[in-house]
């Protein structure tokens, strides 16, 4: 089979030997003399074989080899030595080349080692394919090997040098964001910013700024220019979470945006252009938002190009056990516990469980268990009492002693099961005392966030929610609030 071959030799006579040795191999030569000659010809038909003197009239060989090992590290190079400069062609190996010729050699030598240099590189394809044929257990941040995220990592793979917007949808917490950053990070764009913007936790004045930036004095208290995630996310890729929360009004205006490239910053008189690829998510219906009037038909076409969709935890099969185990060594390391895996009973609860928050549920839940006990197996007495029943609510905890029944009723219970905040509710006892749903939830919340000292990325943990839901909640109590002191 015919091979690519780029001999850079400054002699002419011994590159015209070397070329008809070469020849007689099957390979296709172009020769060049100079080094810089090389790196142009190298970048516009990578070859698959670079053989390179390392003395040359206008740079050193090794130069070169370095160059190409950052620029096609895929690239087998044979480098050529004098007697006098064989310990640069040992440096050599060692930085990556694959063999040297010591000068003078004959085409037998010749032939052996270039040769071996294609056979090593079929291997390297070969072993690369076949890799690439099996199942991942971790790609780009995720965990799992289901044939559902197996699908995920293939169309994640065909769509990171595009410049086609992705649309990712799965549940809250099925690892929305880890896409979006898989997407930048396996594409070309990955050296530049990764931006992402949660449309819904971002107050309804301030996103407009936020996505374009604004211009001094556009507002009170804007007082400079500042840049917003369009700017930011420049020859990368800008991420927007929550989309569906966007008000229609910035919507018209994001689809402008998207469409051509060009914004305006809030207060500017001027157009600006960037390169920004886009991706969104949500954990709603976007076509249902359509249909509701919340979410505009033309954008969601604009945005819907290549959708993603990530499935829920329970669809996963093993990775739920998969997943617990890597999160189990990572947490007990940082903990300083000596868990070393969980028992069968432990296993088949974790596998059975329904997980409605997720692989973010599920990293609470294994943090809960690490923080708490001490043993180097999880037995089903350490797991919150509501994944072991399934989410029954009148089911007594597992754990005995008082303090875990207070542990698991404040960690286990998600707000988002309000039903149950409410049968656990001990305050109720008379019909007077019955509140509408909202003022309980806010209570479980606002108390999480107190018992957190205000820090709410990490009480929205503690409730298997997200923070953008707590602050999507603030805002609509204080609504609510609002409404019930006007009544
Ligand atoms: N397959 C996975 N393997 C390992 N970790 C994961 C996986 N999926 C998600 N995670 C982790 O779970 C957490 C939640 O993921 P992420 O924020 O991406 O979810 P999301 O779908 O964007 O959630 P939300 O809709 O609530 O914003 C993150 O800490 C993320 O690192």
């Amino acid at each position: 089979m015919g091979f690519r071959v780029i001999l850079v030799e400054d002699s002419m006579s011994l590159g015209a030997l070397y070329t008809e040795y070469l020849c007689s191999e099957g390979a296709d030569v172009t020769l060049v003399q100079f080094g810089a000659d090389a790196i142009k010809e190298i970048d516009r038909q990578p070859p698959d074989l670079l053989i390179l003197d390392i003395k040359l009239p206008d740079m050193s060989g090794m130069d070169i080899l370095l160059q190409v090992q950052q620029s096609h590290p895929e690239m087998t190079v044979i480098m050529i030595t004098a007697h006098g400069t064989i310990d640069i062609a040992v440096d050599a190996m060692r930085a990556g080349a694959f063999d040297f010729l010591v000068k003078p050699f004959d085409s037998k030598r010749l032939a052996i080692t270039v040769r071996n240099a294609m056979k090593q590189r079929q291997l390297v394809k070969l072993v690369s394919q076949y890799e690439n044929s099996l199942p991942k257990a971790n790609y780009q941040g995720f965990i799992g090997e289901s044939l559902a995220m197996q699908t995920v990592y293939k169309t994640i793979d065909c769509v990171a040098n595009s410049k086609a917007s992705v649309f990712i949808f799965g549940e809250s917490g099925t690892g929305k964001e880890v896409c979006a950053q898989a997407i930048h990070n396996a594409g070309n764009r990955k050296n530049n910013a990764f931006i992402a913007l949660n449309c819904a936790s971002i107050p309804k004045d301030l996103i407009e700024s936020q996505i374009f930036g604004h211009t001094k004095g556009a507002f009170t208290g804007a007082v400079s220019q500042r840049d917003g995630a369009a700017t930011q996310a420049d020859g990368g890729t800008l991420f927007l979470d929550e989309i569906c929360e966007m008000d229609l009004e910035l919507q018209s205006k994001l689809l402008r945006f998207i469409q051509t490239g060009v914004f305006r910053r809030v207060g500017g008189t001027k157009d600006e252009k960037v390169d920004v690829r886009f991706v969104s998510a949500t954990n709603k219906d976007p076509w249902q938002q359509v249909q509701d009037g919340l979410f505009r038909e033309d954008l969601y076409y604009r945005l819907h190009v290549i959708p993603i969709e990530l499935p829920p935890l329970n669809q996963r099969g093993k990775d739920i056990l998969l997943i617990a185990n890597k999160l189990l060594g990572q947490y007990a390391k940082e903990e300083g516990k000596p868990f070393k895996g969980f028992n069968y009973a432990a296993q088949k609860v974790l596998s059975e469980y329904h997980w409605p928050g997720n692989v973010r549920q599920l990293q609470n839940v294994i943090r809960q268990i690490v923080v708490l006990n001490d043993a180097a197996e999880v037995d089903i007495t350490m797991l919150p009492a509501r994944i072991v029943n399934d989410g029954k609510a009148t089911a007594a905890p597992v754990s005995s002693t008082p303090q875990m029944m207070e542990q698991n009723s404040l960690l286990s219970t998600p707000a988002h099961d309000t039903a149950e905040v409410i049968v656990h509710d001990k305050n109720i006892a008379t019909e007077q005392n019955i509140e509408p749903l909202w003022k309980t939830e806010k209570r479980t919340i606002e108390s999480a966030i107190d018992l957190c000292e205000g820090n709410i990325p990490k009480a929205a943990a503690m409730l298997d929610i997200s923070p953008s839901t707590i602050y999507r909640k603030k805002q609509s109590w204080d609504e609510m609030e609002h409404a019930l002191v006007k009544d």
